[in-house]
C-alpha cells in the first residue's frame, strides 16, 4: 500500500532513498551510483534552468556544447588541478572488442576541454570578455556512498567558464553568478544558504579564490555546498596560454572564472523539505503547484462533479498556475490524497457534493495539513495568496532550523560539543592552513571530519583579542565549521 515505510527521524538515510523513489523523482538503476532522473525531477531541474539560463542570457553568456570526451594530455596538463581527482576519472578504453591505441576521459568537468580553444580564440583585447556556459552531463566515478542526487556517478550541471582582460571584472562576475544561486536556493527552493569564501584548503586547487553557497541538513547535522563559483584568477591561462594583446598591443594573460551548479540542488530540496508523508514541494519548483480531485457520494451527480473538477484545474491553468485534476475512476479519493501527497504537490483542492451546492471547494495545504473552504468566485486570488503563503512558510521553517542548527563555539570544548550536537558551528579562526588540517586529524571519525564551510562574507564582529577555537593563536575571522556531504 502506499506510504513510506521509513521515519524521517528514525532512520533518514532509509527514508531519503524511499521517498526520492515512492515521489517518481528517481528510478534505482543497475550500475551502482547511476540513477534514472524521471519527469517530475526533470520538471523541476527545467523549471531552475529557464530561470538560470534566462539571467545569464542577460549578462550576455552564451551556451554552447563541447565533447563529453577528453584526451588525455589536455586533461593531465594542470597537474595540481587533476592530482588528487584522478581516480575519479572514467576511461573509454575500447570501441567494440578493439581495444583504443588513447584511452579517453569523460569530462568531470570542462576546463582542460574548452581552454586549449579559448586560448586559439582569443588573441586581442576585443576578443573578450569571453563568457560561455554549457548544459551537460559530467562523470565522476566516486567511489563514497552514492545518494541519489547529493553523490552520483554521473550528474547535470552548468558550468559558465568566462574570460577577461582585467581581475576587477572576473571578481565582479563571480560575485553576480553566486547571488544568482542564492535566488535559486532562496527563491526557488526555499532553502537558506550562506554565502561565503572557500578555505585555501577546501578551494579549487586550479583556482585563485572559490566562493560557495552552503546549505546545511539539520537532520544528519551536515554541510553541504550548494553551487560554486571559483576565480581562476590567471593560472589556466598560463596552462593554456590564453593572452591576448591589450589597447597599448602589451601581451596579458587573461583572468578567468568558471561555476557551476548541478542537479544536487534537488535532493537538498528533498532533506530539507520532505516529511513523513513523502516529498513537500516548493510550490516555485512544483510541476503540479494544486492537484484538484473528486469525491464523488453514491448518489450525488458524479459527472458534474467531474466537470467541476476539470473546470477548476481549467481555470486555475489559465491564470498561470500549473494545476491537474485526478480524474482517474480505478483510485479512490483517499488513494489519491496520499498520492499526491508522496508526491509533494504543494496544494489539493477536493470537490464533493457538499462543495457544489455551496459553490466552494476544499482547500489542503500539503506543508501544514490545513485545510479551508473557498468560494469557487474568489478562488484564482485565494489559490494564489495560498501558494506565496506556502512559498514563504518552507522557507521561514527552513530558516528557523538551520538558525536553530548553528552554534558559535570559542573553545575546542565547545567546538567538539557542538559537533557532537550535530550543529552547524560559527569559530573564530586564525585562517592558518596547517590549523585546519589539524581540525580534521582531531575530528576523524566514522562520522566523517569536520572542516570549514566557508568564511561568510557577512562577518560579525570580531573583539580584539578573540583567539582561534582550534589553536589558539589570534583569530583574523569567523568561519563556519561542520561535518559536510
Ligand atoms: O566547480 C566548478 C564549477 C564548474 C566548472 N568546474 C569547476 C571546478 C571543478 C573542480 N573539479 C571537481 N571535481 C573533479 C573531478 C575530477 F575527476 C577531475 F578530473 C577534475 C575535477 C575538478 O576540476
Ligand atoms: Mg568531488
Amino acid at each position: 500500500g502506499l506510504g513510506l515505510s521509513h521515519k524521517r527521524d528514525e532512520n533518514f538515510g532509509e527514508w531519503y532513498s524511499e521517498v526520492v523513489v515512492s515521489g517518481e523523482m528517481i528510478e534505482y538503476y543497475d550500475i551502482s551510483g547511476c540513477y534514472i532522473l524521471r519527469p517530475w525531477t526533470m520538471s523541476i531541474w527545467e523549471i531552475m534552468q529557464a530561470f538560470f539560463d534566462a539571467e545569464i542570457k542577460k549578462m550576455k553568456i552564451k551556451n554552447c556544447y563541447f565533447p563529453v570526451f577528453v584526451s588525455p594530455g589536455v586533461l593531465q596538463r594542470e597537474k595540481d588541478h587533476i592530482e588528487g581527482f584522478a581516480p575519479e576519472v572514467a576511461w573509454v578504453t575500447k570501441s567494440g572488442d578493439t581495444d583504443l591505441e588513447v584511452p579517453i576521459a569523460l569530462r568531470p568537468t570542462s576546463e582542460t576541454v574548452m581552454y586549449p580553444y579559448y586560448s586559439k580564440w582569443i588573441r586581442g583585447h576585443r576578443d573578450l570578455p569571453l563568457r560561455l556556459n554549457q548544459w551537460c552531463n559530467v562523470v565522476r566515478w566516486e567511489l563514497s556512498n552514492p545518494t541519489p542526487f547529493i553523490r552520483s556517478r554521473e550528474f547535470l550541471w552548468q558550468e559558465g567558464h568566462t574570460a577577461f582582460a582585467t581581475q576587477a571584472e572576473a571578481d565582479k562576475e563571480v560575485l553576480e553568478i553566486l547571488e544568482l544561486y542564492r535566488r535559486i536556493y532562496e527563491e526557488f527552493l526555499a532553502i537558506p544558504v550562506v554565502k561565503g569564501k572557500k578555505s585555501e584548503n577546501e578551494k579549487f586547487a586550479g583556482g585563485l579564490y572559490t566562493t560557495s553557497i552552503e546549505a546545511f541538513i539539520p537532520n544528519t547535522g551536515r554541510g553541504i555546498q550548494g553551487a560554486t563559483s571559483h576565480c581562476l584568477g590567471q593560472n589556466f591561462a598560463k596552462m593554456f596560454d590564453i593572452n591576448f594583446e591589450n589597447e597599448k598591443g602589451e601581451k596579458g594573460m587573461v583572468w578567468q572564472n568558471s561555476w557551476g551548479y548541478s542537479t544536487r540542488t534537488i535532493g537538498v530540496m528533498v532533506m530539507v523539505h520532505g516529511d513523513d508523508k513523502g516529498l513537500v514541494l516548493p510550490p516555485k519548483v512544483a510541476s503540479v503547484q494544486v492537484i484538484v480531485i473528486p469525491v464523488p457520494y453514491k448518489d450525488a451527480d458524479t459527472q458534474a462533479i467531474f466537470d467541476a473538477c476539470s473546470t477548476t484545474a481549467e481555470r486555475l491553468n489559465e491564470a498561470g498556475f500549473r494545476a491537474e485534476a485526478d480524474l482517474r475512476d480505478n483510485y479512490s479519493p483517499g488513494w489519491k490524497y496520499s498520492h499526491w501527497e508522496l508526491k509533494g504537490v504543494p496544494l489539493r483542492i477536493e470537490i464533493g457534493p457538499k462543495d457544489m451546492a455551496n459553490n466552494q471547494v476544499r482547500v489542503v495545504r500539503r506543508d501544514n495539513a490545513s485545510k479551508v473552504d473557498i468560494p469557487t468566485s474568489n478562488l484564482v486570488e485565494q489559490i494564489k495568496d495560498i501558494l506565496e503563503n506556502i512559498q514563504q512558510s518552507l522557507f521561514d521553517a527552513a530558516k528557523q532550523k538551520r538558525d536553530a542548527s548553528i552554534k558559535v563555539a570559542k573553545t575546542w570544548e565547545e567546538f567538539t560539543t557542538a559537533l557532537n550536537e550535530k550543529k552547524m558551528i560559527l569559530a573564530p579562526w586564525c585562517d592558518e592552513e596547517e590549523v585546519e588540517k589539524d581540525v580534521k586529524t582531531r575530528t576523524k571519525g566514522e562520522m566523517g571530519a569536520a572542516k570549514s564551510l566557508c568564511t561568510p562574507f557577512d562577518q560579525p564582529e570580531l573583539p580584539e583579542g578573540t583567539l582561534c577555537f582550534a589553536s589558539g593563536k589570534p583569530a583574523t575571522k569567523w568561519t563556519y565549521w561542520g561535518r559536510s556531504y
